[in-house]
């Protein structure tokens, strides 16, 4: 196997006759958290969304671990491992945390989750998944609450977490931070470090701080293109991003 999970060769989208995306070269390394910055419009959830199949390549392609997926349906992605977060909330409110995450582990409905004729066994293996995401999200003593009563911020991680639970070969996570406190940022900042030792993270994030401490690549984009990609001392200190920035400091510390 090799070190790439997930690769875009040449790839563009166009949306009418707009170049959205154009000639994208990327390689996200396994088990790596890679970030994705750039100005508004400069492509990112245009980015995601063709990973994820959403919108289709108008040219190039899409290999998930040296598969090519560029006509693979957005339902077989899932299927084949890319697991994407989105902002929007996509938790079951009226079941408990730990059930939420059980369901993502079966990948089910809540209608077909809950029918009798489930297999116990199966049940047995989500269950243990379930649990040990929930050691992860550092959610273990409000895993019987309700989704729904959790605060923002656990619902936040949550929301990950049924990511991770689905066991992807690659998590999209998209502006996992938005909206947050200072201590849900903290505490989602951690998850996501954390996340990567063991898993495949891609991220947008507009948070420069979160971006600088956690990644250990950052590929900024521009008007539909990579400008350019490194660590984040080199993209810090590089003069294109600094003008593409407009002037606007990247700071943050760097890990
Ligand atoms: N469905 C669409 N039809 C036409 N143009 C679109 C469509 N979706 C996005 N665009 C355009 O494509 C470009 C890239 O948009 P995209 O949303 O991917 O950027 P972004 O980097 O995610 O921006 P932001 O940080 O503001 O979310 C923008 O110029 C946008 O106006």
């Amino acid at each position: 196997m090799t070190d790439i999970a997930l690769q875009t060769r040449g790839l563009g989208v166009k949306y009418g006759n707009f170049h959205a995306l154009a000639e994208v070269d990327l390689q996200i390394r396994r088990n790596s958290v890679h970030s994705i910055i750039g100005p508004n419009g400069a492509g990112k959830t245009t980015l995601f969304h063709a990973l994820t199949g959403r919108v289709r390549a108008s040219s190039g392609r899409i290999e998930l671990d040296g598969r090519d997926i560029t006509d693979t349906s957005d339902d077989d992605r899932v299927r084949l491992g890319i697991a994407r977060s989105f902002q929007v909330t996509s938790l079951f409110p009226n079941l408990a945390l730990r059930e939420n995450l059980r369901l993502a582990a079966q990948g089910r409905t809540p209608w077909q989750a809950l029918a009798p004729w489930r297999r116990a066994e199966a049940n047995a293996e989500a269950l243990a998944i379930a649990d040990e995401v929930i050691e992860r999200l550092a959610l273990a003593p409000v895993s019987n609450r309700l989704a729904g009563e959790l605060s923002h911020g656990q619902q936040r991680r949550l929301e990950v977490g049924m990511a991770m639970a689905a066991r992807p070969r690659v998590i999209l996570l998209d502006e996992p931070t938005s909206g947050m406190g200072i201590d849900d940022i903290e505490a989602m900042k951690q998850l996501i470090r954390d996340l990567g030792r063991d898993h495949t993270v891609l991220f947008i994030e507009h948070n420069m701080g979160i971006v600088m401490n956690i990644s250990d690549v950052v590929t900024v984009m521009r008007l539909g293109r990579k400008l350019v990609e490194g660590t984040p001392a080199q993209v810090r200190d590089d003069p294109e991003v600094q003008r593409a920035y407009l002037g606007n400091m990247i700071t943050g510390d760097i890990a």
